[in-house]
């Protein structure tokens, strides 16, 4: 069998699209266009790239963007009190921090400051909560953009065995809670999980965020599963590879996403959606 791409960047031009027809139709209503403040302390340079790409997004969705750009030295005081002011900003919608924070900055406190109503990521324990508890209103944008892979495939998830590879608190932990809420019986595997080539062996849908490229072998895809592939290596020839290994998986899955042009894009795409959403129902 050779599976079939799911392809994140068409589906995330798409959804941007429908975004932008949204969004200009509630600008010609006389309402507020949404608003998004971009976070970044630090030089790191995916993360640079990662909120380039987030403010052109907005900006193409007629967003309005508020870039605050931080030097590594910033204080976690100063950075708290940039998040107080921008809490109390009405025309900002949303307030992402990218992460990972320089080692001085405990990100839990950073992601507890932020209102929830203004939590786009979905990074906060409220949000967090919610989603656990079935009744999801911010959801973490990964997992919320793989959800919308997954239903793109047309394939029903009840009663399906997903397996997800990593357990972070960005993609694997609420990625399991969206699996759960699907209708999936989930296994979340880590570090310490034993034998984990069986578990991979009946994953009907399986997710892997870990960041290792090629970590699971194509050999143990189970025959007609869905993967998804979360992982973004950058190998020393400068290519990008995911955490499975495509070639040999793909002769085996029935859908499988590419890396890149699978996962990421959906990322920022979901957060276009939080970010109207926060505008549409919390500061409208
Ligand atoms: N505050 C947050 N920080 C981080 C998040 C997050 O959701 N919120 N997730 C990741 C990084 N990330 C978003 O910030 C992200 C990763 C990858 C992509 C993407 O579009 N990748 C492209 C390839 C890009 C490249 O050339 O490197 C692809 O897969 O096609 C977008 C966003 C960690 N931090």
């Amino acid at each position: 069998m050779t599976a079939q791409l799911i392809d994140g960047k068409a589906i995330a031009q798409s959804i941007r699209s429908q975004l932008k027809q949204k969004v200009s139709a509630r600008v010609a209503a006389g309402k507020r266009a949404p608003g998004l403040a971009v976070i970044l302390v630090g030089s790191d340079a995916a993360s640079q790239v990662y909120v380039g790409s987030k403010r052109r997004a907005c900006e193409e969705v007629g967003f309005v963007s508020r870039s605050y750009d931080l030097e590594t030295e910033t204080s976690e005081r100063d950075l708290l009190a940039l998040i107080d002011q921008c809490n109390e900003d009405p025309s900002i919608d949303g307030i992402l921090v990218q992460l990972p924070l320089p080692e001085h900055i405990d990100d839990t406190k950073v992601i507890e400051r932020i209102q929830p109503n203004k939590d786009v990521d979905g990074f906060h324990p409220y949000n967090v909560g919610r989603l656990a508890q079935r009744i999801p209103v911010l959801r973490s944008c990964t997992p919320m953009g793989i959800m919308t892979l997954v239903k793109s495939t047309g394939i029903a998830t009840h009663g399906l065995d997903a397996v997800v590879v990593g357990a972070s608190n960005i993609v694997g932990r609420p990625m399991t809670l969206e699996l759960l809420l699907a209708g999936c019986t989930t296994t979340t595997c880590h570090r310490f999980t034993k034998d984990l080539e069986a578990k991979v062996r009946q994953a009907d849908l399986l997710v892997v965020a870990v960041g290792k490229p090629g970590f699971i072998p194509g050999e143990w895809i189970k025959p007609g599963a869905i993967v998804i592939d979360v992982g973004i290596n950058r190998l020393e020839s400068g290519q990008l590879v995911g955490d499975v290994d495509f070639e040999v998986a793909s002769q085996s899955a029935s859908w499988i996403t590419p890396v890149p042009g699978g996962v990421g894009p959906m990322t920022i795409a979901s957060l276009l959606e939080n970010t109207l959403y926060a505008n549409e129902n919390y500061h409208d």
